[in-house]
């Protein structure tokens, strides 16, 4: 009999740190408790970005609540290393990034036969639902396919930093770039260096990815945030504050909407 799918170590992958060294219970254990990470960063950027959230879209919300989601079920992952806390991860990431693309993809750059952000949303959940069925294909592709999407996500990031004149903007966007680029250099060096690691005792990059990709989407959402309130609540007074030290470029990044007389707020 094929082994159950909850099974421990059922998924094809298996990360670098070493396997139940600190606990019975927890297969992998820096990996599993630097989800932490999630848990916070979306709480707190409910509770940052309710202006604009209220302003634009109730919708940026879930982005932040699938955000928590996706700490959840990475959890439960790396607790187990079974193959469903594999696709739950994966799946969840794939519906963070669609609902992200239906929220903040500049409307400059839909197909020519969409005519709304409606009907732009509408075909991006058609895409998450068949990518969702494709994912049972081949799973050990899942991964670098989500990874991929990054590119995309460059390439409108570079496409409308070429049109920004506002400099805090333009270094968040630097920062954000730098960030994954530590993230994603911890991933990959995971993944194909371990022996590596190993040998020098310090096979924790995977959990270093956790936190240097959850401070890029921080980032990298407050960049897209503003392009997008630029677009669409125009008569918004747009700035971007730091979290916990306001007025310091030091911290969390979000988008704040300035307080305008006689314009009314949720
Ligand atoms: C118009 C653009 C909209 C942008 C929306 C961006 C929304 C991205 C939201 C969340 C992605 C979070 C991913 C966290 C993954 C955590 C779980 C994890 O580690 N899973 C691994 C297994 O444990 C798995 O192997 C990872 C798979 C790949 C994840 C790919 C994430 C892509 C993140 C894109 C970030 C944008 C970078 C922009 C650079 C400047
Ligand atoms: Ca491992
Ligand atoms: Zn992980």
């Amino acid at each position: 009999m094929p082994p159950s799918i909850f099974a421990r170590h059922s998924s094809e992958i298996d990360w670098c740190e070493a396997n139940y060294l600190h606990s019975e219970y927890v297969a992998e254990y820096y990996n599993t408790v630097s989800n932490i990470s999630f848990l916070l960063v979306g709480p707190l950027m409910m509770y940052l970005l309710h202006p604009y959230a209220c302003r634009r879209t109730l919708m940026v919300h879930g982005v932040w609540i699938l955000f928590i989601v996706i700490g959840l079920f990475s959890i439960y992952y790396h607790m187990t290393l079974s193959f469903f806390g594999q696709l739950l991860d994966e799946i969840s990431i794939l519906w963070v990034i669609c609902l992200g693309y239906s929220i903040w993809f500049p409307q400059t750059y839909f197909p020519r036969f969409i005519r709304s952000r409606g009907q732009f949303g509408l075909v991006v959940f058609i895409i998450a639902v068949i990518s969702t069925l494709m994912s049972f294909v081949k799973p050990t592709v899942n991964a670098y396919v989500l990874n991929s999407i990054t590119f995309h996500i460059l390439y409108v990031l570079v496409k409308e930093i070429r049109k920004c004149t506002n400099q805090d903007i333009i270094n968040l966007a630097i920062v954000s770039f730098c960030l994954w680029f530590v993230a994603i250099s911890c991933w990959l060096s995971d993944r194909f260096l371990c022996n590596f690691w190993k040998r020098i005792n310090f096979c924790y990059l995977h959990s270093f990815w956790h936190v240097f990709i959850c401070l890029t989407v921080g980032h990298v959402n407050t960049v897209f945030a503003f392009f997008d309130a630029q677009y669409e609540i125009p008569e918004c007074n747009l700035q971007v504050q730091y979290w916990p030290f306001k007025s310091t470029r030091f911290g969390l990044p979000y988008l704040a909407i300035a307080k305008k007389k006689n314009k009314k707020h949720c």
